[in-house]
């Protein structure tokens, strides 16, 4: 696992890089006086001292890529502590984001809306659900055979009661009647015997071939439930089994918490629609990503729009939204035309998050707009929008469409996962035997890895090791409703059937190379990546 010298100075390096441009942003300076408090501060303070993270699982060995941390020029040229530590101060621990997105919305059961059945899967009910009639409607036969009225033999009577007919004529002790599953039991009958539980001999009488008991396979009136009893709570996901429930329990609408709206917008102008790279440019691999996934959370997806890194255009696009949510891709940074904050700061925006200890994707940000509208600014680094995505809205939308919070699972890890120091990672893992296996082509630019993810690793600053047990973030087509429900198309269901079948192993074992326990072979050979495990966080 070791090999490489510690990262500190690196890290530093970047560390230093990230702060001058925050406080830039900020116009904030704290002059180098230690900052206390939290658990991460107190320890990113401490951990600023080289080699203090010896015992850290450290990266492999390998040349630097784009996506590893620039090694400093010389040991001295570390940015001073302040900085370092300033950068601390200011963004949020992963937890308390996640946190400040989810209650970002308030409380947002108290909004309801009427729509028909067909329209609720994936929403959740706003209120709830009450029968509307005895479950059964009706004293109803569970079998096909006959009902019977009084202790047998019973004279059959030439008629039938077949399901979905009127109140049938009363029996009389001593006659039975063939009915079937489903159909309405007359009045005074006693029993329903089974088709295979009864013979008529040639005179046309029923003789029981089993004890008969009062009552049998006779489902009575109000057996499931009573005109007016709760079914499912307010807050209830509606499945296809609600929607059945509900069907049967006498409803043609529901009251649900609306479909929270979303909006994307795409920046840069480097980025194609089609074809291949050329000239700098590259492909958006954000707009085809991102509304499936946002539907899968819960969203409608309203609208998706490129402006390039057009300042005014993001105003105007910003100001004029109606959507709850509105989601950019790109210019959380401080570069030249990275507009996103400028525009915040324009329009008076509230930032509720302003960068996050996590890696990939510590730029992101959350703003409220209006107090019923907010912005979440994915980082333009596909791997870091994913992180993003996340962690601010996914919280966000699920508060937002009243869905409850799913119960964290954990898995435990098959082998050493590095650590940053400081901020949390989110590393895209495959789950194999309910043991987690960190995926390679995990840098922030990269995709490769999760595409075959089953989900990504909480990994705490300073690293995971072997057996220890990590939450692990579901992706959302872990749920294949959830993919329909997202309006995947057929292409892309055969890509996913594709990728969850046989052919999975050997996708997967490309992302997680031949031996996890090194991981350095297969990518090398592949030549793929001067860093083979991909393992970088900038
Ligand atoms: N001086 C600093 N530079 C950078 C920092 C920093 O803290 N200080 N952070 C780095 C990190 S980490 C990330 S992540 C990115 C975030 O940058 P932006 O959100 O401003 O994103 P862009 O600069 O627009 O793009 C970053 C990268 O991603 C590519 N990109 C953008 N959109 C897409 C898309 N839709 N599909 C595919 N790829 C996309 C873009 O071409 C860039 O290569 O900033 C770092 N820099
Ligand atoms: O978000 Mo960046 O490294 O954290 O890609």
């Amino acid at each position: 696992m070791s090999g490489r010298p510690a990262p500190d100075a690196e890290l530093d390096e970047a560390l230093a890089l990230v702060n001058d441009d925050h406080d830039r942003r900020t116009g904030r300076r704290t002059g180098g006086a230690p900052v206390g408090g939290g658990d991460l501060r107190g320890a990113s303070a401490a951990s600023d001292a080289p080699g203090h993270d010896d015992a850290l699982p450290q990266p492999p060995s390998g040349p630097a890529t784009p996506d590893t941390p620039p090694a400093p020029a010389a040991s001295g040229s570390h940015a001073p502590a302040s900085t370092s530590q300033t950068k601390h101060r200011d963004t949020t621990p992963w937890p308390a984001a996640r946190t400040v997105a989810g209650r970002a919305p308030g409380n947002s059961l108290s909004g309801r809306s009427a729509v028909p059945l067909g329209q609720a899967l994936g929403l959740v009910l706003a209120a709830p659900l009450v029968a509307l009639t005895d479950l059964p409607s009706f004293d109803t036969s569970a079998m096909d055979g006959w009902v019977v009225a009084g202790p047998g033999p019973w004279d059959v009577r030439a008629d039938g009661i077949l399901a979905g007919h009127g109140q049938p004529g009363p029996l009389s002790d001593g006659e039975a009647v063939r009915i079937a599953t489903g159909a309405r039991i007359p009045q005074e009958a006693t029993a329903v015997i089974r088709s295979e539980h009864g013979l008529v001999d040639d005179k046309g009488r029923l003789h029981p071939r089993r004890d008969v008991t009062q009552g049998q396979d006779i489902r009575p009136r109000g057996q499931e439930c009573r005109s007016g009893d709760q079914l499912l709570p307010r807050g209830t996901l509606v499945t296809p089994v609600v929607l059945g429930l509900a069907a049967a329990a006498g409803y043609d609408e529901l009251a649900v918490v609306p479909r929270p709206t979303a909006e994307v917008l795409i920046l840069g102008d480097e980025l194609l629609t089609e074809g291949l790279p050329h000239e700098g440019l590259i492909r958006d691999a954000l707009g085809p990503m991102l509304p499936p996934w946002l539907r899968s959370l819960g969203a409608e997806v309203i609208a998706v729009r490129r402006l390039g890194d057009d300042a005014e255009a993001l105003h105007q696009a910003i100001t004029t939204s109606a959507a709850d949510l509105i989601v950019t891709t790109g210019g959380t940074a401080s570069g030249p035309v990275d507009h996103v904050h400028p525009i915040l700061r324009r329009i008076g925006a509230e930032l509720l998050v302003d960068g996050v200890a996590v890696r990939p994707g510590h730029p992101m940000l959350l703003a409220r707009v209006r107090p019923d509208q907010h912005l979440v600014g994915l980082p333009g680094n596909p791997l870091a929008a994913v992180s993003g995505l996340l962690t601010l809205a996914e919280p966000l939308l699920r508060t937002l469409s009243g869905r409850p919070a799913p119960s964290p699972y954990a898995a435990v890890l098959r082998e050493d996962v590095h650590g940053h120091p400081h901020d949390t990672r989110l590393v895209p893992v495959t789950l194999r035997a309910d043991h987690a296996v960190p995926l390679h082509y995990n840098g922030p630019a990269m995709l490769r890895g999760i595409a075959v993810a089953d989900g990504l690793a909480v990994v705490p600053p300073g690293g995971g090791r072997r057996g220890q047990e990590l939450e692990v973030l579901d992706l959302p087509w872990a749920l294949p409703e959830a993919l329909a429900e997202a309006g995947v198309e057929a292409g892309v269901e055969a890509a996913t059937e594709a990728a969850t079948g046989a052919a999975t192993e050997a996708v997967t074992e490309a992302a997680t190379g031949p031996s996890t326990s090194t991981g350095t072979g297969a990518n090398t050979r592949a030549g793929t990546n001067a860093d083979p495990a991909g393992e970088c966080f900038t």
